[in-house]
């Protein structure tokens, strides 16, 4: 699983990594790495790298610096550069020097715009991990007036780096080459920064455990069921829908096509959606009620149940009955609505949450707000449960204070119907017997990267996301 550590964390490292390291070394490493990320970005126009022009944005503290001593070495490859200071009695003093031994020229924010203008690549060199809220007004001016790729040096500046939050002016770049570990802001605002770069400075020894995780494909291979010669229907795990209505049986049929397809456990549905779900899903046995449904590892209950008082019941029998259960839809409002249904669920009984902003809303009193890391731990800790939190970068957190933040592949889940789909997968990887946390992440995952799949850039629906899990699986199985 690849680590991310909050900026707090990766200063304490810096320092203890700077005390042992001669100074200005550090960032020699990054700015070297930087340098050779924005070569690559110019080889890639036309033209090659040497003759081409490059623009540092260049703050005040370090990030800055960064960028400054690349223009060093970007002078080497025979790259004009230029730097703009926008707080030239703060510019770092070491990095300026040496881009002015190297032949780069330094100019105020004044005449930024006709460098800017002419720019073949600019790099972000704002402001880094002590970036505080959108940027402020001279940078936000220069920064709207840029149109060749950007590339951003430790993050996009303006976005906070530990929320991913970029409601105001901010940089959004082409690639953000950063040092040492991955922040949060890399795995939670993706359309801000583009290809993420990590740079290795030396940092990883003295970090710790990390703050947040994200699973790579390697790691959803390693826990997706697939059957071996000692198993059968059964011992794969078998989950149980109770989704749909006579009514609305749309959300029954697409989770439980989704179980279908995510694992070869036995599918139960249970619900008045038995005929429909029967006729698409013939692998499926299906029963008019979760009272007869039979034994199942694991329960997926909500979507299109109803929030009344037969709901209510269905909730309550499953939450009785000793497995995991994942509830959705329907069955979190019933949760938020009438929170004593939970007192028919042994504690000791995993139990995942699949709000969107609204279901958490209703959860929790209030919207997730910008920090969903923060939010979803929250809910979490209350529920007792495994919170995932949807949105274009899902978030899941554990009870125990574990967090993974999923990769989306694009925003083609925002379909109708696609959280069912979710739902089915996040049950069969329970009745498979899986860690909640990681079942809830892998879901996700493979959820998000169907999604793409079924679009292949053009919208899908959420039976098409149905569809494409095995080929998500597939192509997990073969990049791990
Ligand atoms: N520690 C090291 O040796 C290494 C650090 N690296 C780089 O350093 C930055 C962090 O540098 P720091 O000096 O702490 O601050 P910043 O450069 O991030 O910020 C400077 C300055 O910017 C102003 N500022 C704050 N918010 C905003 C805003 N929204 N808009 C505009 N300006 C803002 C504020 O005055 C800050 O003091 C880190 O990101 C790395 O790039 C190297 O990674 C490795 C070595
Ligand atoms: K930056």
């Amino acid at each position: 699983m690849q680590g991310i550590w909050t900026t707090a964390r990766i200063r304490a490292a810096e320092d203890r990594l700077l005390a042992v390291t001669p100074d200005g070394e550090l960032m020699r490493r990054a700015a070297f790495g930087l340098a050779t990320q924005v070569s690559a970005v110019l080889a890639e126009g036309a033209g090659g790298v040497s003759g081409r022009r490059a623009v540092l944005l260049v703050g005040s503290g370090n990030n800055g610096g960064d960028a400054l001593w690349a223009g060093a070495f970007l002078r080497r490859r025979g790259v004009a550069v230029t730097a703009v200071l926008l707080d030239p009695a703060k510019t770092h003093a070491a990095g300026l020097a040496a881009l002015r031994r190297s032949g780069g020229r330094a100019v105020s924010s004044v005449d930024g715009p006709q460098w800017i203008s002419r720019a073949d690549v600019v790099v972000d060199g704002i402001v880094g991990i002590s970036a505080r809220g959108p940027l402020r007004p001279e940078a936000a001016r220069l920064a709207g007036l840029v149109e060749a790729p950007v590339v951003a040096v430790d993050l996009p500046s303006g976005v906070d780096p530990d929320t991913g939050a970029a409601d105001g002016p901010h940089v959004t770049a082409t690639r953000t080459v950063t040092f040492g570990a991955l922040k949060p802001v890399h795995a939670l605002a993706p359309q801000e920064c583009g290809e993420v770069v990590l740079v290795d400075i030396g940092l990883r020894p003295s970090l710790g455990e990390p703050d947040l995780y994200r699973l790579e494909p390697a790691d959803i291979a390693a826990v997706w069921p697939v059957p071996g010669p000692g198993d059968d229907k059964y011992s794969q795990g078998v989950v149980g829908i109770a989704a749909g209505s006579a009514t609305y049986p749309g959300a029954a049929v697409l989770a439980s096509g989704s179980a279908v397809q995510a694992t070869a456990g036995m599918v139960r549905y249970a619900g008045h959606a038995a005929d429909v779900v029967r006729a698409r899903w013939p692998e499926i046995v299906a029963t008019g009620s979760v009272t007869d449904a039979g034994r199942v590892q694991a329960w997926v209950v909500g979507p299109g149940i109803g929030t009344g008082a037969e709901g209510r019941e269905v909730l309550r029998h499953i939450l009785g009955q000793d497995v995991p259960v994942c509830a959705d839809a329907d069955a979190t409002t019933i949760i938020a609505h009438t929170p004593e249904v939970l007192d028919a669920r042994d504690p000791d009984t995993p139990l995942v949450l699949t709000p969107h902003a609204g279901e958490y809303e209703r959860l929790m009193g209030r919207r997730p707000g910008v920090d969903r890391v923060a939010a979803a731990r929250e809910a979490a800790a209350k529920y007792d449960a495994v919170v995932l939190l949807k949105g274009h970068c899902t978030v899941v957190a554990a009870p125990d204070g574990r967090v993974a933040v999923n990769q989306p592949h694009g925003s083609w889940l925002a379909t109708a119907g696609s959280g069912d789909v979710l739902t089915g997968l996040v049950g069969s990887l329970l009745a498979a017997g899986l860690d909640p946390w990681l079942a809830a992440a892998a879901a996700a995952q493979v959820h998000s990267l169907a999604g793409a799949l079924a679009a292949e850039d053009v919208p899908t629906s959420a039976s098409g996301l149905v569809a494409a899990i095995p080929a998500a699986l597939r192509l997990i199985r073969a990049v791990a």
